[in-house]
């Protein structure tokens, strides 16, 4: 079964890390890469995913998924997929519980609001964020900034969405101090943990559409693959509860993506010999059939429609924008409002912006709502909705 294994990233061989002291310390008998995981369960900003908005914002409902408990539900995925083919699961869990580290409090709104605020510095990205936080701000050793993860563990979390050509500024400048060969593909463990990131959001966020009554099963019926599993469910328990039967809908569902992954990677995998060739190959070597994959861009299509432009989601997202927007500037004002520690704003106005913006993003949201009343004696309307 463990057909790749020859694929597998071996942490014996592996490049390094950034600063060399930690090296010289023997600390028992885990690889490198379990202590990238270790290193990253420990950390304060995998505490913080836990405030952090997935879908829904700052969500009071407590079955909702939050960044904490997606990036779980993604290492669940692709520790499967790595077992099967005897990739490096612990490569592949670090990946997978660290990629959304860089996200700033309320998601994709948070981070249109400091990509804005950054325009005139090159903008602002959340996987770059994410190298930035664990290569730079997260810093709990005494000899080195940063958690000095493997440099296979950088290069996949770099590389989350595949090669880059133009890394924006922060990544750049990270890439310059240790490079991670940005223009190549990266590691077998890294692209299972990015099909399990779209594999565990594109069913999760069915469940929680349901949950929070902005889509139902009529709506996904539209979706004839959908429909087909429904009808499939229908037949083998007519007489369960309509929401045990969605339940099993998404259950059934990631089985099918997950075992169509497997399918696909195995072909695009034959006759790739090593690990470097996954890495100069031409294309993603994981992922998904032609055919499931513009399934699962309709679905996207969908999800976009019905539930993360949903009129509540906009209005939320507005409000979050205006949030992040009024702090940064408060901050940018009177930068003695930030947090001990961040007071002093390092020169030239670029490096200031950035250290704002740096502040920003490790916030939660809840954090976030809260620093905004104490600065401006508001209470932001709607954020706390679902
Ligand atoms: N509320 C809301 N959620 C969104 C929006 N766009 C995406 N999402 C949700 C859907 C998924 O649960 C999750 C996917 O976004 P991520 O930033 O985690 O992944 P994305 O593929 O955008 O980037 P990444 O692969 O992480 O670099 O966020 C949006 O405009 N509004």
């Amino acid at each position: 079964m463990s057909d790749l294994a020859h694929l597998a990233s071996d942490p014996a061989c592996s490049r390094g890390r950034e600063f060399l002291a930690d090296e010289q310390l023997q600390r028992g008998p885990r690889t490198v890469f379990q202590r990238d995981r270790d290193r990253i369960i420990h950390s304060i900003a995998f505490r913080r995913l836990r405030h952090k908005t997935q879908v829904f914002v700052a969500p009071d409902g407590d079955h909702y998924r939050v960044r904490l408990t997606h990036s779980l539900e993604v290492a669940q995925i692709a520790r499967t997929i790595a077992r099967i083919f005897g990739l490096d699961e612990d490569l592949t869990e670090a990946q997978s519980l660290a990629h959304d580290i860089g996200h700033p409090p309320f998601g994709h709104a948070g981070e249109k609001a400091l990509d804005e605020a950054l325009f005139t510095c090159g903008g602002w990205d959340h996987n770059a964020q994410t190298l930035r936080t664990l290569m730079r701000l997260e810093s709990p050793y005494i000899e080195h900034k940063g958690l000095n993860l493997t440099w296979e563990t950088l290069e996949g979390l770099a590389k989350h969405n595949g090669p880059i050509a133009d890394p924006d500024p922060a990544l750049a400048a990270l890439d310059k101090a240790y490079p991670l060969a940005l223009e190549h593909w990266p590691s077998l463990e890294a692209q299972v943990a990015a099909i399990s990131d779209d594999i565990a959001y594109d069913n999760h966020d069915i469940d929680d559409g349901l949950r929070a009554g902005f889509l139902d099963i009529e709506q996904l019926l539209g979706l004839d693959f959908v429909a087909d599993r429904w009808r499939a469910i229908e037949k083998r328990f007519p007489d369960a509860p309509v929401e045990l039967r969605q339940r099993e809908l998404v259950r059934s569902q990631i089985g099918w993506m997950v075992n169509d992954v497997l399918e696909e990677t195995r072909c695009r995998c034959e006759g790739v010999k090593d690990v470097a060739e996954v890495r100069a190959a031409d294309r993603q070597l994981v992922g998904f059939s032609p055919e499931v994959a513009a399934q699962e861009r309709a679905l996207k299509h969908f999800m976009y429609e019905n539930v993360y432009h949903h009129r509540d989601q906009l209005a939320a997202a507005r409000t979050a924008r205006q949030v992040i927007a009024s702090l940064y500037e408060a901050y940018a004002e009177d930068p003695a409002l930030m947090a001990k520690g961040w007071r002093d704003l390092p020169e030239p106005p670029a490096a200031a912006a950035r250290h704002i913006a740096d502040f920003l993003a490790g916030m939660t949201d809840r954090y976030a709502i809260d620093a905004y009343t104490w600065i401006t004696g508001l209470v932001p309307e709607g954020l706390r909705n679902v």
